[in-house]
C-alpha cells in the first residue's frame, strides 16, 4: 500500500516513524509520502489560504496549491480521504476496507478549510473521527492511517491478534489480564486461570456484551444477538 499525504505541517507525522507503523514503513508493508502543498503555491507570497467570498470568520485553503501539489502524485487508481468535522464517521468496518487498497491520499486541512472545489473534484471520501473541531486534519489522517496500517494482513503478523479487536465482531473488547495472576491483592478472574477453553471463550462472550451494553448500547443495535446473548443481556 502506497499513503501519500498533502498537508502543510509534514512535521506533524513524525510519530508515524516508530512502533508498528515505523516497523511497516520500514519492512517496505506500506510506503509513505507527505508533500507539503505551500511548496507548490504560485504565490510570490507561497500564500495558501484567502477569504471566504460572502464574507465570514477565518481564512480557506485556496484551490491552486493543493490542486497542483495533487496533480504531482503518482496515482494508483487511489482513494482521496479529507478529514474533515462534516465527513461521515470513521470506524473499523471503514478500516478494514481501506487496509485492501492500493493507494490512499489524505488531504489534511487548516484554517477554516478546503474551498469546496477541493472537495468536489479530488476527494473520493470526507471523513471524521468524531464531533469535535481541532485546528487542522493532520491528527485525525494519523488516527486513520494507524487504523489502517496495523489492519495490513502481513503488518501485526498474528492474524488472530485483530480478530478480536473492539468493533471487529461489533462489540467492545472483553478485559485482558496477565502476570502476574494476583497483584497488591487484585486477582486475575479464576476462569482465564482455568484452562477451560470453552468456558474462557464463554466468559470473554459475556463480558464482551455487558462492556458493549454498558458503554456502547447503540452498537448491540447493530449485530445479529444470539438467543444466549439475550437471555445474558436481560439477565
Ligand atoms: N473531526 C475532524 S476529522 C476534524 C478535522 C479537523 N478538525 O476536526
Amino acid at each position: 500500500m502506497k499513503i501519500d499525504v498533502l498537508t502543510l505541517f509534514p512535521e506533524m507525522f513524525a510519530p508515524l516513524d516508530h512502533s508498528i507503523v515505523g516497523r511497516a514503513r520500514t519492512l517496505g508493508q506500506v510506503e509513505m509520502a507527505f508533500t507539503n502543498f505551500r511548496d507548490f503555491s504560485t504565490n510570490k507570497h507561497h500564500k495558501v489560504d484567502d477569504y471566504p467570498y460572502g464574507g465570514g470568520a477565518g481564512m480557506l485553503l485556496t484551490p491552486q496549491p493543493i490542486f497542483d501539489a495533487f496533480d504531482a502524485i503518482d496515482k494508483k487508481r487511489p482513494r482521496v480521504i479529507v478529514t474533515t468535522p462534516t465527513g461521515r464517521r470513521f470506524d473499523q468496518q471503514m478500516a478494514e476496507a481501506w487496509a485492501s487498497e492500493e493507494h490512499l491520499i489524505f488531504l489534511c486541512g487548516h484554517y477554516e478549510g478546503f474551498d469546496q472545489r477541493i472537495h468536489d473534484e479530488l476527494a473520493t471520501d470526507e471523513v471524521s473521527i468524531g464531533d469535535f473541531v481541532m485546528t487542522g486534519g493532520e491528527l485525525a489522517a494519523m488516527v486513520m492511517i494507524d487504523a489502517t496500517v496495523r489492519l495490513i494482513p502481513e503488518v501485526l503478523g498474528d492474524q488472530a491478534s485483530h480478530e478480536d479487536d473492539s468493533f471487529s465482531t461489533g462489540l467492545l473488547e472483553y478485559p485482558h489480564y496477565t502476570r502476574p495472576a494476583e497483584f497488591r491483592g487484585l486477582k486475575v478472574p479464576d476462569v482465564l486461570l482455568s484452562g477451560n477453553h470453552a468456558k474462557i471463550e464463554a466468559w470473554r462472550r459475556e463480558q464482551s456484551l455487558l462492556r458493549t451494553y454498558r458503554r456502547r448500547p447503540d452498537l448491540l443495535e447493530r449485530i445479529e444477538l444470539s438467543k444466549a446473548d439475550k437471555k445474558f443481556i436481560e439477565s
